[in-house]
């Protein structure tokens, strides 16, 4: 059993990569070839300390894997006279035959890039016939922390958008992330937007990334026809967007286990979902009406951690191999 580091796996992460892994995961849920089932949380104390469980299976001949990622979520660990990432996650990675842990992966980069690329993955496929050439369009992506960072990167990766909006609760450290990025890209297209309404005031594109027990995005202030990638998770899965835009929206998942359990309180007020992302990918799903607000409410899933576990590792030991070999001939040539 080998432990692949955060430090290892940030080098062999690439948006590509990571942007495939994700699709075919999303594309097996909707193919049945995944069982995984929504994940389990536990509070630490009876606090807002908290510890998920996520197990999952994937069939598949490039991501295929079996596989568990443990996270824990201690909200003040950035404010640590040592500061920690307030989520911190692991991924056991499984021999399919005999259940043995063949490594250990460290998953806190991984969960940041799977869920961006998730809401990538969702944009091109539920927003893309709307993406204009050029950079008219807007970003407005609500919360500066990890996710919000991650998610600038990604999107200003694989889109063009000329403008990307920042709002965060904290004003510094929305500023300080707009600055960041504008540094980092030799840009000024970051703009931190203190006002809520402003900032999605004509943005095509909206990300919520926040831990908002309350909704950050009201249904009168956005655009008809954007699209936007719900991720934020406070207590529930669905609190960062008012009850009215859900139900004037095409509502799109990741996968209908995890959606049962963690939406159930929309459910629950008779909300319809249109389905899985992945059902779009495969062609059975659209968006008719051009006008329609599209949201990928993303739970994030198992089976994405697995298909990057499996990723990483492969890509691991296929250096090493490498190294090795050329270490051999170095000594045989000696
Ligand atoms: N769907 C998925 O697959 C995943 C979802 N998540 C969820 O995404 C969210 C963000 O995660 P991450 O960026 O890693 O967390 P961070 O702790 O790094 O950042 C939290 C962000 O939420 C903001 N925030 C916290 N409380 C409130 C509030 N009451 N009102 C408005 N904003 C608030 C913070 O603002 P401030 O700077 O003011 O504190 C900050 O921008 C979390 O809810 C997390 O659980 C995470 C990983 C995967
Ligand atoms: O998918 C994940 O990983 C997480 N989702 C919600 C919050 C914790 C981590």
């Amino acid at each position: 059993m080998i432990y692949i580091n955060e430090t290892e796996v940030l080098k062999l992460l690439t948006w590509d990569e990571t942007f495939h892994a994700v699709e075919v995961s999303m594309r097996r849920v909707s193919e049945g070839r995944v069982d995984q089932i929504a994940r389990s949380k536990i509070k630490i104390l009876n606090r807002d300390k908290l510890l998920f469980t996520m197990p999952g299976y994937l069939d598949d001949t490039q991501y295929g894997a079996m596989g568990c990622k443990l996270i824990t979520v201690f909200p003040n660990n950035s404010r640590l006279p040592k500061p920690l990432p307030n989520l911190i996650a692991n991924i056991f990675y499984m021999d399919e035959e005999t259940g043995v842990i063949k490594a250990i992966v460290a998953g806190t980069e991984i969960t940041k890039w799977r869920t961006a690329a998730a809401s990538a993955v969702a944009t091109k496929h539920i927003y893309g016939k709307k993406l204009k050439p050029g950079s008219s369009q807007i970003l407005a992506i609500f919360g500066s922390g990890e996710q919000g960072r991650i998610h600038a990167h990604c999107f200003k990766y694989f889109f063009n958008f000329g403008e990307i909006r920042i709002w965060n609760r904290t004003v510094s450290n929305g500023q300080a992330l707009a600055r960041e990025l504008n540094e980092t890209y030799k840009t000024d297209i970051f703009k931190f937007v203190r006002d809520r309404k402003e900032c999605v005031d004509g943005a095509d594109v909206i990300i919520t990334v926040t831990s908002s027990p309350e909704p950050v995005v009201l249904a009168d202030w956005v655009k008809p026809g954007a699209h936007i990638n719900a991720v934020g998770a406070s207590n529930t899965h669905f609190s960062e967007l008012d009850k009215k835009l859900y139900d004037c929206s095409d509502v799109f998942i990741d996968y209908w286990n995890g959606a049962k359990v963690e939406l159930k309180g929309l459910i629950d007020e008779g909300m319809k979902f249109k389905g899985e992302v992945g059902e779009v990918i495969k062609g059975n799903l659209m968006t008719v009406d051009e006008r329609k607000i599209t949201i990928f409410q993303g739970l994030g899933m198992a089976v994405e951690d697995c298909a990057m576990a499996r990723m990483i590792y492969d890509k691991f030991m296929n250096n090493q191999s490498n190294q090795k070999s050329s270490s051999t001939q170095l000594t045989k040539s000696i």
